[in-house]
């Protein structure tokens, strides 16, 4: 897949730059099919991006946000996406959007996952944008080196929209939207920040396993526009 990379001098200038190219996919998709859908990461990474697109003068209660994985935690936890998404982006003008969660309270992973693959099936078309992270071991969504279900999500065929996930490197086991729920998105960008993600970046553009760096199953898919790569020190 090709790439545009976007190098912004600092997170600020990305959280804006972000927030505004999220801000007008998402108008377009209201202004032409009265809804809008977003997927968006948890992690560490977003909250300035969050708190920027929130500020943004949209018609959010037309907009339906959802998680591109989840951590299998309560919202009462740290490490919840949800909870984070809700603290950061889902206030002020856009507190008025819906959130689909994807954590079940009461089921597993594993048992949840048909529920959850239904209900994001009822999505007619793909996400008008989706915002992917990347962890320093190169995982993307949840698709972790190693994963269970590692091959499963990253098929490109996967007809599941939604996998459950249990792998070392991650603290918890997991929900994560598959390679094909997300990749069709119109506006698909990956937001990296640092040297060290810039340099994980780099070598997964080069020759290897795609599963050793698992970001490589988005940078090998095919799609219509390029992913748009959103990095600063
Ligand atoms: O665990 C996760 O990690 C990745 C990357 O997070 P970061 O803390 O390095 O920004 C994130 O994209 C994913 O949504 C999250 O569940």
């Amino acid at each position: 897949m090709d790439f545009l990379f976007r190098a912004y001098p600092s997170r600020q200038a990305l959280a804006e730059a972000l927030a505004a190219g999220v801000a007008a996919v998402l108008s377009g998709g209201i202004a032409t099919k009265g809804r809008a859908r977003l997927a968006v990461s948890g992690g560490s990474t977003p909250k300035l991006f969050f708190e920027t697109l929130a500020k943004a003068e949209i018609d959010w209660a037309d907009v339906t946000v959802t998680l591109i994985d989840e951590r299998w935690v309560g919202e009462d936890s740290s490490r919840s996406n949800a909870a984070l998404v809700k603290r950061h982006l889902m206030q002020g003008p856009a507190a008025r959007a819906h959130f689909l969660p994807l954590y079940v309270e009461g089921l597993s992973p594993d048992d949840a996952q048909p529920r959850l693959s239904a209900l994001l099936r009822t999505f007619e078309g793909p996400f008008d944008a989706a915002i992917l992270g990347m962890g320093g071991d190169g995982h993307t969504a949840s698709f972790f080196p190693g994963a269970d279900t590692l091959e499963w999500a990253t098929n490109p065929q996967c007809s599941d929209p939604v996998v459950p996930v249990r792998a070392e490197g991650a603290e918890e086991p997991r929900v994560t939207l598959s390679l094909p729920a997300f990749i069709d998105a119109r506006l698909l960008a990956l937001h990296i920040e640092g040297e060290e993600k810039k340099a994980v970046f780099d070598k997964a553009r080069a020759d290897g396993p795609t599963l050793d760096l698992p970001i490589r199953s988005v940078l090998r898919a095919k799609r219509e526009t390029p992913l748009e790569v959103f990095w600063a020190p």
